[in-house]
């Protein structure tokens, strides 16, 4: 059984058919990539599957069970975490404190205990510091435990929002542009940290528009475009669709 199951996802606004009837599965252990022009429904795709929106048709199966319906919070307790295409980190706070909020996010904190501040929890609250610093020097953010999120440099921020993710301690990554805004250097650092996540086995599913680091990262790549896909498949497979190239790759693909 797949660990993600799309059937015949759709979604509009208004007259738009931002995802129309999209199937595809996700095999546990994978980087599969989402690809395809502006527009083409990616991120209504991620917010669908992360409860953001509810589909308008379709089935989500995660290991089996359908998640349609499930908010958000329920879904990172269910092993689902994602990043933003724009940066959702809250400035005003440290870069451990933004980790630590998605540590919180996986526990269930009983809000009478915090006010007490009783010593259960303040002996948790150390040992989720200790495990947010640890998710940091995985990130390559060691040198940061102790800066505040608005000194961080926006290659760094990208990383931070990728800490705090994997805080939720998922089974499944959204990962929505991780590269959008970097330069090549700190792409090619993304797409490693990319592959230490896949290979601590964790499943990733990428929207990227970086196509060099989508080829060279996934295992299977599915297609977008009006909504609808393309394609789904493999890197070779995605590359010799004459569709693809005529519709996205361009010639020197
Ligand atoms: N909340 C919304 N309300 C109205 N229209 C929307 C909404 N979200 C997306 N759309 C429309 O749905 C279509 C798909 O958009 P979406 O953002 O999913 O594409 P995308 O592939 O992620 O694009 P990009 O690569 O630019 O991020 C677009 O025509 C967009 O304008």
């Amino acid at each position: 059984m797949p660990l993600l199951q799309i059937s015949n996802l759709s979604k509009s606004f208004g007259g738009v058919h931002a995802v129309q009837d999209v199937q595809f599965s996700v095999p546990a252990g994978v980087i599969f990539s989402v690809i395809g022009p502006n527009g083409a429904g990616k991120t209504t795709l991620f917010n669908l599957i992360t409860g953001i929106y509810t589909p308008d048709t379709g089935s989500i199966r995660l290991d089996g069970a359908e998640i349609v319906g499930t908010p958000t919070s329920a879904l990172a307790a269910l092993g689902i975490a994602r990043t933003f295409q724009n940066l959702q980190i809250c400035m005003n706070m440290s870069a451990l404190e933004n980790v630590m909020v998605g540590a919180h996010l996986r526990l269930d904190r009983n809000p009478l205990k915090a006010a007490l501040r009783l010593p259960s929890l303040v002996s948790r609250d150390r040992e989720l510091a200790d495990e947010a610093a640890e998710l940091m020097a995985f990130v390559g953010l060691k040198d940061q435990v102790k800066a505040q999120s608005d000194s961080l440099a926006y290659g760094m921020l990208k990383r931070l929002e990728i800490a705090r993710a994997l805080a939720l301690k998922p089974k499944l990554i959204f990962l929505d542009e991780p590269a959008a805004g970097l330069n090549p250097r700190e792409t090619d650092d993304v797409a490693d940290l990319i592959r230490h996540i896949s290979e601590s086995g964790i499943t990733v599913v990428l929207v990227e528009h970086d196509m060099k680091m989508v080829m060279k990262l996934s295992d299977r790549i599915l297609v977008m475009d009006y909504g609808k896909t393309l394609i789904e498949g493999t890197p070779e497979e995605v590359r010799a669709n004459p569709e693809v190239i005529a519709a996205y790759l361009g010639a020197d693909a």
